[in-house]
């Protein structure tokens, strides 16, 4: 099967300043891809190029071998899930779908069964003849997504779905996330939650300051990662002194959270947990464990972000400021 989506050596400039370049990117039928990157690094624009709201400024962004920005066909076939909640507040979820199957250019005929395969696929029925702003913000989110659902597209593209929504809310996301996967339906995802880019993808693509610096599919990064030595998770018994501190920081730990007491190698040094305890402790450091942690997708994200030595340069700095004002 030809691929959903090609972007090929894709630059888009905004108000004179480039925020992506040298993009190349495929998105095979059916798979879901997480982009990651920090704010600003251009997962929305990229997500706006593959929707055809915007046109590149060089290269080509290709949807079923067509361009979004110019065929209507190819901008039908994405369907645009934005971050922010854009339905029509005073109408109920029904009304909202079958404006949004209008504005999607469905037959009249069709927008009734149009309407009811969204609601089922987002399982928002129950609240099918509510008003938008009296629900929740979990399921006003669903019924954003059901509104990019109801042409059926073959590519999904998501902006941070479950930004600030709560757990049950996240849950029934991901659900809706994975029928849609059940389907056939390609989905790129933008995300700043790691554990969820775990669950849904198949794929992940690291963006920053408007490049692709690392790309594959998430197993096999998982697995070469894995092959290297272990991370270390120290848990102190008590907060560590300004001494203290130094030792750990020389010896390549990070503190992991906001108590002071668990302490992570970014490193993945190959010294063994007994030893590693020994000297940190002698050198004043009231370590009480040492852990083994499995490299996650955090681990990696950290790594290809962590800017190179001059020469190995991937990460090459495109605009001046490089984020948000
Ligand atoms: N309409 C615009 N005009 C000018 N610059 C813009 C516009 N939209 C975005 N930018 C800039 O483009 C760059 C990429 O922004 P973008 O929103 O694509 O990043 P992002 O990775 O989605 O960020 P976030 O995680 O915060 O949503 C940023 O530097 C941003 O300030």
């Amino acid at each position: 099967m030809p691929p959903v989506a090609v972007l090929t050596n894709v630059a888009l400039s905004l108000r004179g300043r480039r925020v992506l370049d040298g993009i190349d990117l495929i998105l095979e039928a059916g798979e879901t891809l997480a982009l990651l990157g920090p704010n600003g690094a251009g997962k929305t624009s990229l997500m706006r190029l593959v929707a055809g709201r915007l046109g590149p400024e060089a290269g080509t962004v290709r949807v079923g071998g067509a361009d979004p920005h110019r065929a209507g066909a190819a901008r039908r076939a994405v369907g645009w899930v934005p971050q922010e909640i854009a339905l029509y507040p005073r109408l109920t979820v029904a009304e909202n779908l079958s404006v949004f199957a209008q504005l999607a250019g469905l037959p009249r005929r069709e927008r009734r069964a149009a309407v009811d395969r969204a609601l089922g696929l987002a399982d928002i029925e129950a609240v099918a003849h509510r008003v938008v702003m009296t629900l929740s913000g979990g399921y006003q989110r669903r019924v954003n997504i059901a509104a990019g659902l109801i042409g059926q597209p073959a590519l999904v593209l998501l902006d941070e779905p479950t930004n600030g929504v709560d757990l049950a809310a996240r849950a029934a996301i991901h659900a809706v996330l994975h029928r849609l996967r059940e389907q056939g339906t390609a989905i790129l995802i933008a995300t700043h939650d790691f554990p969820e880019a775990e669950r849904l993808a198949d794929r992940v693509a690291f963006l920053a300051q408007g490049r692709i610096v690392r790309e594959g599919r998430l197993a096999d990064l998982l697995a070469r990662l894995r092959t290297g030595p272990p991370e270390r998770e120290l848990i102190l018994d008590a907060a560590p002194d300004a001494a203290a501190e130094q030792v750990l920081r020389r010896a390549g730990f990070a503190s992991a959270g906001v108590s002071g007491l668990r302490w992570r190698t970014s490193e993945r040094a190959g010294l063994d947990g007994a030893a590693l305890l020994g000297t940190l402790r002698a050198q004043g450091v009231p370590v009480g464990e040492v852990r083994v942690r499995s490299p996650r997708l955090e681990t990696l994200y950290v790594e290809a972000l962590r800017p190179r030595d001059v020469g190995e340069a991937e990460v090459r700095p495109l605009v001046a400021s490089g984020q948000r004002p």
